[in-house]
């Protein structure tokens, strides 16, 4: 199948490249010119595993390009919509301009037959409006909506086998030909038995947002049950370990700490409320405020436990970050947790030394006030505290006793629970955590 990707970013950029993988003739399209010169000449724009190693693979074959010229997509059969749904600035609500402007843009270059295929997260009743522009400029074109459930840091491993597929599609004869187009696109994914739900354009949308909401209360559930842990000396991670062992609950998405951030979670929920507010659903989606309000209060907790390991004053003192990307496996700083931790910090009179493996130019860019380190050791240097703000496997494997060497004080706090307390404790270190004892 000849494919079109545009917008060729975390998500457009993996799906370009998985799709060559599987066989596929593949266009990746941006209008970021930088970004296009570095894929074009086989390069991630930004760290994502396995990306690299199929980028270049599928240039050895040929049969992936990049372009920023929209008009080299005719000629092509389905063309995925995958650019950004950011949150609109002083609001609630997602931004469109840029599916809108890719749709617009496509649009005289559409023919008969071609499918074009929503990936990009939406509101509900995008698809049907855009769905208009697509047969007003092409009346044998369709439009179909295929959300996408992919994680950063196992992009590649969830495009090339995703838990499932989810068709939005018109009825009638145009439907019958979308799913006919995607279900040749996804053969493989379809040969290993994945689950397929084919439905209509609003199912498929609110599938997608519901999924992200669902997982953003999961985790500020077991958040909300850490502040009261914190308030009576229990163990958010064992009263985790143990509901999670009820198979209708499930550990995965119960891990507490600093919170869900990323260039998703955040603003989906955010979106889903307003959209709901908009079809006179405002009552539905009111508990999505509270899972927003448990979220952010973790982060202001953890400049809380930060200024009480250093004896109720943060003026001065020296804290080294480990850890700026909104999650491991990243170097997406999208409302992460832990740069604005760390930013919080440094407004509050700390001096914050920070470093993460892969994010500090991101973090670089959106904050050049904070000072920079190119390892967990030169950061910690004499540091009167240390916060551990994102997982990275690195950090957890630090050596309580050798990286104490390095600090001016054994003062830690784990912001995302992944550390032995027993061991951190035992090596002289004061530790505290976000609802652990
Ligand atoms: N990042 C992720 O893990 C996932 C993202 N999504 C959704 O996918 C969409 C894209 O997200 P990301 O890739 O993270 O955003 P991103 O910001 O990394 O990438 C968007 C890309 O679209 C490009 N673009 C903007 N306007 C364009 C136009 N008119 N024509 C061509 N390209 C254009 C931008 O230059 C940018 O490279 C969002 O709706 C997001 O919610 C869905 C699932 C996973
Ligand atoms: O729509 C999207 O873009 C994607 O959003 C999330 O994926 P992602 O944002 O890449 O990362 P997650 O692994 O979901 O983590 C999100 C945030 O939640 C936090 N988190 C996750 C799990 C947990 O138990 N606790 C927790 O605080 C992470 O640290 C991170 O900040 C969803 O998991 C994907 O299915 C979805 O496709």
């Amino acid at each position: 199948m000849r494919i079109t990707v545009i917008g060729c970013g975390y998500l457009g950029a993996v799906h370009a490249a998985c799709m060559a993988e599987l066989g596929h003739e593949v266009l990746g399209i941006d209008v970021d010119q930088a970004k296009i010169d570095l894929l074009a000449a086989g390069r991630a724009p930004f760290y994502e595993p396995g990306l690299p190693e199929l980028l270049t693979s599928a240039n050895a074959t040929g049969r992936l390009r990049f372009t920023t010229d929209m008009s080299e997509a005719a000629g092509y059969d389905a063309h995925f919509i995958a650019v950004g749904t950011p949150q609109k600035k002083g609001e609630y609500a997602a931004d469109l301009t840029y599916v809108d402007a890719a749709v617009a843009s496509l649009a005289p270059h559409l023919a008969p037959g071609n499918v074009v295929i929503g990936k990009s997260t939406v509101p509900v009743g995008t698809a049907r409006r855009l769905a208009g522009i697509v047969a007003a400029a092409q009346p044998e074109a369709v439009l179909a909506w295929n959300p996408e459930f992919l994680r950063e840091g196992f992009a590649v491993e969830d495009t090339l086998r995703p838990d499932r597929l989810v068709y939005g599609v018109p009825d009638g004869a145009a439907g019958e030909h979308a799913k006919a187009v995607l279900d040749e696109i996804y053969a493989t994914a379809l040969g290993n038995e994945t689950p397929l739900v084919v439905t209509g354009y609003e199912t498929a949308e609110l599938v997608k947002v519901s999924a992200n909401a669902f997982l953003a209360t999961k985790i500020s559930f077991i958040n909300a049950i850490a502040e009261v842990a914190d308030v009576t000396g229990a163990d958010v991670t064992a009263i985790a370990d143990a509901i999670g062992y009820d198979a209708r609950i499930g550990r995965r998405f119960l891990n507490a700490g600093l919170g869900f951030g990323g260039g998703c979670l955040p603003k989906d929920i955010r979106a889903f409320q307003a959209r709901a507010g908009e079809l006179g659903a405002d009552q539905a989606l009111t508990f999505l405020r509270e899972v927003d309000a448990i979220n952010m209060r973790r982060r202001s907790r953890a400049v809380d436990l930060t200024r009480e390991l250093l004896d109720d004053s943060l003026l001065g003192k020296k804290v080294a970050v480990l850890g700026l990307a909104f999650k491991p496996e990243s170097d997406d700083v999208r409302d992460s947790p832990a740069l604005d931790v760390a930013s919080q910090l440094r407004s509050q009179g700390a001096r914050v030394v920070a470093y993460d493996p892969e994010a500090v130019p991101n973090a670089q860019r959106l904050h050049p006030e904070l000072d920079f380190a190119s390892s967990a050791e030169e950061a910690a240097a004499d540091a009167d505290a240390v916060v551990l703000l994102t997982e990275w496997k690195q950090f957890r494997a630090l050596d309580p006793e050798a990286f104490g060497r390095v600090v001016g004080n054994r003062n830690i706090l784990d912001g995302r629970n992944c550390l032995s307390p027993e061991e951190w404790r035992a090596a002289g270190w004061r530790y505290r955590a976000l609802g652990r004892p």
